[in-house]
């Protein structure tokens, strides 16, 4: 067997809140993680006779060895059994700057899929371990469970929140993650919750007011999507969501977004999608590309 074909899902931060900022300059979170089945799809191909990485297509706005999924490959380099190279196919659907963790989600998926097709076996855990050295959320993208996550999101805690419909809604800007956390503005101070609470509560997201303070198109996509509910920005945005119990409610308030805006309806997943068709193929070796 030597394709794998695996989807690459976004997450949503049901809350985020900040507890407080390391000598390093990273924060502390407490953050419930769940993911959408909203995915980008993904195909890796060994190369027998080539030990090089190669990624098609190459992404217009990041260079080459930049791309999350080029370092990831590189990253699991040196636990290859051989010297096989890879060919990544990837159809990229998720918004880049919006706070549902696609790169993240991008390079999790590559060391998922790499650790198999290289045999490199290495544990979920090592696997979190390099990738966190790629950003803070990839752990959660390899854990590959909804969870309340702590530290700087590497402390995972496997929950199982409802699995409602959401509507999310990207405004017509990306949001850089580093500059709202340096924002001077941004409150960082919110007290430590108990994991017991984690599930029960409601829950904000501290950085709200900051991202609609600075992106005037997320404030105004904000005030739109409240008037059907309790709105919620996922990450340092810039998306959107609203929860909904059905998805004929969902796909009303769907069909109401201005064109400006990108919208999709889709389903809470407790398991990562990447997770699911990894298993199948362990088990069936069927998701070739
Ligand atoms: C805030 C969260 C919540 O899920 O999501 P996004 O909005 O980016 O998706 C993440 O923790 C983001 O994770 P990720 O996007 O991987 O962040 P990284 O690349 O590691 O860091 C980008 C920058 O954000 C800041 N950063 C990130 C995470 C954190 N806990 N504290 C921070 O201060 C750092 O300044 C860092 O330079
Ligand atoms: N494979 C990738 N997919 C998306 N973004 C990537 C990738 N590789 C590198 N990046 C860079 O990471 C940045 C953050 O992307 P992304 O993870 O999609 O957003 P967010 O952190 O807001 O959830 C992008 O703006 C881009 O410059």
């Amino acid at each position: 067997m030597n394709s794998i074909a695996l989807p690459s899902p976004a997450k949503l931060n049901l809350f985020l809140h900040i507890t407080g900022r390391r000598t390093d300059g990273y924060h502390e979170l407490q953050t419930l993680f769940q993911f959408i089945d909203v995915c980008d799809d993904m195909c890796f191909s060994i190369k027998e006779n080539d030990s090089s990485i190669s990624l098609e297509p190459e992404f217009a706005s990041v260079p080459f060895a930049d791309n999350l999924i080029v370092k990831a490959a590189n990253l699991l380099k040196p636990f290859r059994q051989n010297l096989a190279g890879v060919h990544i196919k990837i159809n990229k659907q998720l918004p880049m700057g919006g706070g549902i963790g696609g790169g993240s989600s991008n390079a999790a998926t590559t060391l998922l899929a790499l650790n198999q097709l290289w045999s490199c076996h290495l544990s979920l855990q090592e696997l979190a371990e390099l990738g966190k050295h790629l950003g803070a959320d990839v752990p959660i993208f390899v854990f590959g469970h909804s969870a309340y996550a702590e530290g700087i999101g590497e402390k995972l805690t496997k929950v199982e929140p409802e699995t409602p419909f959401y509507l999310l809604l990207k405004p017509n800007c990306e949001v850089p993650t580093g500059q709202i956390f340096t924002d001077k503005y941004l409150t960082r101070d919110t007290p430590a919750i108990r994991i017991s609470h984690a599930l029960k509560l409601e829950g904000h997201n501290d950085c709200l007011e900051v991202v609609r303070r600075l992106y005037s198109e997320v404030d105004e996509a904000f005030f739109w999507l409240q008037q059907f509910g309790d709105a919620k920005l996922t990450g340092t945005g810039a998306c959107l969501f609203l929860a909904f119990d059905s998805i004929d409610e969902a796909n009303r308030v769907r069909a109401a977004v201005p064109d400006k805006w990108q919208a999709w309806v889709c389903r809470g997943c407790n398991t990562s999608p990447t997770h699911n068709a990894l298993n199948q193929w362990i088990t069936h070796q069927h998701t070739e590309c």
